[in-house]
C-alpha cells in the first residue's frame, strides 16, 4: 500500500534520512523504532509532504505521493496523527472528531461518528465536552478517532504511547490491532516504547543515525536477545 525506497533527508549539514526503505502492507502493522533523534518523526513528516526529501520515492497505492500536496493526501487515504495529541481545546470532542473528515470527505456523518464511539467510547461519554478537560489517554483516542474518520488506508501515527500509562497504552494499542485486523488498515508506528509497538505489530525496523540497521518480522525480532538487547532496549 505505501512504499518508500531509498528516502533521504536532510536539515542543512544535519542527514536525517540516509536512504531509508520500508513498506507499510494493508491489514498490518510497521513499527519503526529506534533511540532519540534516529529519524522517526522525519520519516513521518516526509511522508505527509512536510519536509522535502533529498532523494527517493515515495507511493501511495502505486501514486507517486511526491507530486501530491500535503492538503490533498487525506482524499487519497493518508492520515498522520503527529507526536503530542494536538486537539483543539475550546472545541467539543465531538467537534474536533468532525473536523477529520473535511479534508478528505467533507462532513462526517452520524454512521461515522457512532463508529467513532462503538471503537472509544470513553470519548462518547464526553462528546459534548471540551476537549481540554480530557485525560492523556483519552486525548490520544479522539486524535486517533479524528484521523480515523477520514477513513484511511494508511495511518501514520507518532509516538501515541508517550507519557501515557502502560494500561492505557495496552488499551489503545490493543484497540488498533484490532482495527487494523477487521479493517484493513496499513499502519506506519513510530514508537520510542519498544516492547509495546512489537506487541501488536507485524514488522519492525530500527533506525539509527537515519539508517535501516535492522528489519525483521516483530516475532523474530522480539525472539532474538541480542538484537533486542543491542537496538531495543529490553
Ligand atoms: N527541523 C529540524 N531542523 C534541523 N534538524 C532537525 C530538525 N528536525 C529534526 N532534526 C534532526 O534530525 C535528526 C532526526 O530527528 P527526528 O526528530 O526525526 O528523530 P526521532 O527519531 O523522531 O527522535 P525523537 O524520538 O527524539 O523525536 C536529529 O539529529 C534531529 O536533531
Amino acid at each position: 500500500m505505501l512504499t518508500i525506497e531509498g528516502l533521504s533527508v536532510s536539515y542543512g549539514p544535519v542527514r536525517a534520512l540516509d536512504s531509508v526503505s520500508l513498506s507499510a502492507a494493508e491489514g498490518e502493522i510497521t513499527a519503526v523504532l529506534g533511540a532519540n533523534g534516529a529519524g522517526k518523526t522525519t520519516l513521518l513528516r516526509t511522508i505527509s509532504g512536510l519536509v522535502p526529501p533529498s532523494g527517493g520515492r515515495i507511493s501511495l497505492a502505486g501514486r507517486d505521493l511526491r507530486r501530491v500536496s500535503t492538503e490533498d493526501l487525506p482524499a487519497l487515504g493518508l492520515a498522520h496523527v503527529p507526536e503530542g495529541r494536538g486537539v483543539l481545546a475550546e472545541l467539543t470532542v465531538e467537534e474536533n472528531l468532525r473536523l477529520g473528515a473535511l479534508g478528505a470527505r467533507g462532513r462526517a456523518t452520524a454512521a461515522d461518528l457512532r463508529r467513532i464511539y462503538e471503537l472509544f467510547p470513553a470519548l462518547a461519554d464526553r462528546k459534548n465536552g471540551l476537549a481540554h478537560v480530557l485525560s492523556g489517554g483519552e486525548r490520544q483516542m479522539l486524535v486517533i478517532g479524528r484521523a480515523l474518520l477520514s477513513r484511511p488506508k494508511v495511518l501514520l501515527l507518532d509516538e501515541p504511547s508517550l507519557g501515557l500509562a502502560p494500561r492505557i497504552v495496552a488499551r489503545i494499542f490493543g484497540l488498533l490491532r484490532g482495527l487494523v485486523h477487521d479493517e484493513g488498515l496499513a499502519v506506519v508506528l513510530v514508537e520510542q516504547n519498544a516492547r509495546s509497538a512489537l506487541s501488536i505489530a507485524d514488522h519492525g525496523v530500527v533506525l539509527n543515525l537515519g539508517q535501516v540497521v535492522v528489519r525483521r518480522d516483530a516475532a523474530t525480532l522480539v525472539a532474538d536477545d541480542d538484537l533486542r538487547h543491542a537496538y531495543l532496549g529490553f
